[in-house]
């Protein structure tokens, strides 16, 4: 249990519970946050973080409990309450409005006026100043959102936060969408922050990103605070086992000195694809019961390629063959049917993957009706016994299968994108970095149920952004930069220096700048 200062800290939570219907999503919850610290917050998917934090920034109401700022009891009825009493929080689902420019957006809770009117040169300023805080002063304030990649957009949002002055930051998985060159820079920022006296929560699935940043962390489960201790006190697998409660074993599953039998055409093969001047030249092969992994810095070509074998993009050159035939993929759709039996696993659940407001069930059954109906008519019994097995398999936490999708955990919502295209048994699977937001626990199932795909015959391509999980699952890995091929690494050959090299090109000497 969390050892409790003497003297009162900055914020104090006390015995916080929070039910969903028949959920418990936090109960009797302890948390104390000091000033200039950074706290970690741990936990496996549906633990409980995420409600911990919406408490804190005034989303969600708690059942009962207190809450403490600098002694006094607080409680806050709106997010502009818990934002006015220096609480500003950076969610994983960005919250920006994309048609307004970067400036509207980081002032929009507070627009400066002058004479009843915005002052756009005020707001200019203000936008100015947050975003050189965070590190970001190379994004113009008149730029419209819509038009900044991701990770760009994800270094607003930071702005946003930091120009309501807050003297609590939260972070709620904010640097799973951003690049390496990102992450290093929001890592600055945030120490400067603390050294400011700022207090910051982090939450991260990114056990190396803990290691780097956090003082002090606290570890929930099943809604309640298990552990908390010094940040470097006790060993990775230890802070697995407190957040999953179980003991934890080698993450990954030993990789196979794999034999292809002579003359055997590979599952899947590519021939000098190129895409405008995107992809250039691309040739590999994945044989039966291969893993093969798409690795380099992001922006590389990587999602391309994997959009490419699907169908998505049209004006391709170059050809693709299955199990040694030509292969016409008119689309997406044509991909995904026998005999080409793709499954194209997306990163970004919310705009590719997911139904929210539908219900789990009808998400999943909707992607197996071929394997669950026959003539027309759904055969349920055979629907229950799949989705059970995949809720099984993924260790998907709902609490029942007629909730809506946009009712789990942001980690859960993922297993259930994975879920529903290995529903499909696909012959063909592609993987576009899959795994962001999702605990360690259940990353171990996904790589073990990804090799027990392999040695059922699937030909498999993981694009990660996580070195050890190229390192950890894959039979090959190709580098990517600037559209091509640089590197093919094999076994043992694939280790963190040998990803990095590739990524940056540095043999080669090419020059370019990543995307
Ligand atoms: N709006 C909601 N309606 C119903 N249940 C909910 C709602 N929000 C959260 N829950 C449930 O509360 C539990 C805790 O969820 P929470 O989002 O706090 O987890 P988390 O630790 O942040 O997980 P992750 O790492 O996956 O983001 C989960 O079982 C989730 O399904």
């Amino acid at each position: 249990m969390g050892e409790i200062q003497a003297t009162s800290p900055l914020f104090r939570m006390e015995g916080v519970s929070k039910r969903y219907g028949g959920v418990r999503a936090l109960e009797s919850a302890h948390l104390d946050v000091e000033a200039g610290r950074i706290h970690a917050i741990l936990g496996e998917n549906g633990a409980g973080k995420s409600t911990l934090i919406k408490i804190m920034a005034g989303v969600v109401a708690p059942d009962e409990g207190r809450m403490l700022l600098d002694g006094q009891d607080v409680s806050f009825r709106s997010p502009a309450a818990a934002s006015a009493a220096g609480i500003a929080c950076v969610f994983q689902e960005l919250s920006l409005i994309p048609d307004l420019s970067v400036a509207d957006n980081i002032a929009i809770a507070n627009p400066p006026r002058r004479f009843g009117l915005i002052d756009r040169r005020a707001q200019r300023a203000i936008a100015e100043e947050a975003l050189a805080r965070a590190g970001a002063e190379d994004i113009h304030p008149r730029t419209a959102v819509k038009d900044l990649p991701l990770s760009r957009r994800q270094m607003v949002e930071i702005a946003k936060a930091l120009a309501s002055g807050p003297r609590i930051l939260i972070l709620d998985e904010a640097t799973s969408a951003l690049t390496a060159g990102d992450v290093a820079k929001v890592f600055a920022v945030l120490k400067g922050l603390r050294s400011e006296g700022l207090a910051l929560l982090y939450i991260s699935h990114r056990m190396h990103e803990i290691a780097e940043l956090a003082d002090t962390c606290t570890v929930f489960r099943n809604g309640r605070n298990v552990a908390n201790f010094s940040a470097g006190s006790r060993t990775n697998s230890e802070v697995v086992e407190m957040m999953i409660g179980r003991e934890y074993s080698n993450v990954f599953p030993p990789r196979q000195k794999r034999t292809i039998e002579e003359g055997k055409a590979p599952v899947l093969e590519c021939r000098n694809l190129g895409w405008s001047d995107r992809l250039r030249d691309i040739s590999f092969s994945v044989g039966e019961g291969e893993v093969v992994g798409l690795g380099g810095l992001e922006g590389q070509g990587q999602r391309l390629l994997l959009l490419a074998l699907f169908g998505v993009l049209r004006g391709m050159s170059g050809s693709v063959l299955i199990d040694g035939a030509p292969a016409a993929i008119s689309g997406p759709a044509a991909a995904r049917k026998p005999p080409h039996s793709m499954a194209l696993i997306p990163e970004d659940r919310k705009t590719e993957g997911l139904m929210l407001p539908m219900t789990v069930r009808e998400n999943l059954s909707f992607a197996a009706l071929d394997r669950v109906s026959r003539g027309g008519v759904i055969d349920r019994a055979k629907e229950e016994q799949l989705i059970d097995e995949m809720l099984r398999l993924l260790e998907i936490k709902t609490a029942g299968l007629d909730v809506p999708a946009g009712a789990l955990s942001g980690g859960n919502q993922q297993k259930v994108v994975i879920a529903k295209w290995l529903m499909r048994e696909p012959r063909i699977i592609l993987l576009n970095d899959p795994t962001r937001g999702i605990d360690v626990g259940t990353k171990q199932e996904l790589y073990r149920l990804l090799r027990q795909l392999a040695e059922a015959g699937a030909a498999i391509v993981f694009y990660s952004t996580d070195y050890d999980e190229l390192i950890g699952c894959c039979d090959r890995v190709l580098v990517l930069y600037d559209g091509r091929v640089v590197r093919e690494l094999e076994g043992d050959q694939i280790s963190e220096r040998a990803l990095i090299a590739s990524a940056l090109n540095v043999e080669a000497g090419q020059e370019g700048t990543a995307a």
